[in-house]
């Protein structure tokens, strides 16, 4: 059976805010597990709104932050087996980021290309210039741009939403199992959205690659993911088939989320974030939805849930779904499952 593509266990990650003397600790990432199938592509977003943990998560995934405690790993392999020298190019043949804004991804005074013809090359997906060359006209291609219109030009020379498209193009160079594209829609024009989005699924199986989609924008993420993962403070409150989700929405969070899903393209409602909570929500000792929550039980203010089972492909971080029980999570409800132990939904 085919490894997981991404494993994640009981990853924390703390920050200190504020002084050196009068600062408090806040776990940004707060013992987050999860797994992704690795039996064909998929794309899982992470979900949340503005300061719950999203971006520091990705960035651990991308080894550019280091975990306090837990570990990663990709297809099996711990990220740790990449600190050495000689493996670092080995983790970016495998995975590749995408970032919000691509025109920071590139220096103004360089061409676009030298960018891609150095990737190809560097990577050791092509050995001469002529052969790389084949190689970025092919990857252009499946963002739908033909070469001849990049070569020589200079990153202000595109719109945004080609220049995202680029960097996409880059990231596909080294035929990577894993993309990791933290906002990347952020910085486009609405209009333009969901062709990005669109050319993830297309490519998801023109590549055989994963993709890991950091988004605000929920009706997108929705619309793309085979799974999706909802962050609350630091929390993992809920993960699994997107479908499932949808339809039958687990924890009290993402049942607002979903109430309030806003038009393709639009962004996070304001009202959503209660910054005045936000850094008491971090430290709460209960469930840290819980100030918010219409369900709200008091033991739920004193004791840390723990991920339940709904469905096989779907927990949940909630004591509702355990009949505000406390211990050891109540087992599977098969009901949803089929004879062969998929998901009918
Ligand atoms: N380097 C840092 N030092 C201190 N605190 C940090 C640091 N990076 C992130 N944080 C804090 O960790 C929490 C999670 O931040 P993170 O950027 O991961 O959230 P996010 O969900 O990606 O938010 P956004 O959508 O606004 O980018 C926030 O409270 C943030 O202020």
């Amino acid at each position: 059976m085919a490894h997981p593509i991404l494993e994640i266990n009981n990853v924390s990650r703390n920050f200190k805010i504020g002084g050196m003397l009068l600062g408090t600790k806040i776990k940004a990432i707060d013992e987050v597990s999860l797994t992704l199938p690795g039996d064909k592509p998929q794309i899982m977003s992470i979900v949340g709104e503005s300061g719950c943990g999203k971006t520091t998560l990705a960035k651990m995934i991308l080894r550019l932050l280091e975990p306090s405690s837990g570990d990663i790993m990709i297809e099996g392999v711990p990220l740790s087996y990449y600190s050495k020298r000689k493996t670092r190019k080995e983790f970016f043949k495998k995975v590749q980021p995408i970032f919000q804004n691509p025109f920071t991804s590139f220096s103004m005074r360089k061409t676009v290309d030298t960018y891609l013809f150095e990737t190809a090359l560097n990577l050791d997906v092509a050995q001469t210039r002529k052969d790389a060359r084949a190689v970025v006209a092919d990857v252009l291609k499946s963002v739908g741009l033909e070469i001849d219109q990049v070569l020589g030009k200079y990153p202000n020379q595109f719109s945004g939403g080609e220049l995202q498209r680029i960097s996409i193009s880059r990231a596909l160079i080294s035929r990577p199992r894993l993309i990791v594209a933290d906002e990347p829609v952020a910085m486009i024009d609405a209009s333009l959205r969901m062709n990005i989005v669109n050319l993830f699924k297309k490519l998801k199986d023109e590549y055989n690659v994963n993709f890991i989609y950091i988004t605000h924008d929920l009706s997108t993420a929705y619309y793309v993911s085979d799974y999706i993962a909802t962050m609350y403070r630091g929390n993992l409150i809920e993960f699994g088939n997107a479908k499932h989700i949808l339809t039958q929405p687990a924890h009290p969070y993402t049942e607002l989320l979903l109430d309030s899903i806003p038009k393709v393209g639009e962004k996070w409602e304001e009202d959503m974030t209660l910054p005045d909570l936000e850094t008491k929500e971090y430290g709460l000792s209960g469930c840290k939805f819980a100030a918010r929550c219409p369900y709200v039980k008091e033991v739920c203010r004193s004791t840390v849930p723990e991920m339940v089972p709904i469905h096989q492909e779907h927990s949940v971080l909630c004591l509702k779904h355990n009949d505000y029980q406390t211990g050891n999570p109540k087992p599977l409800d098969r009901s949803g499952l089929d004879s062969n132990n998929q998901l009918s939904v």
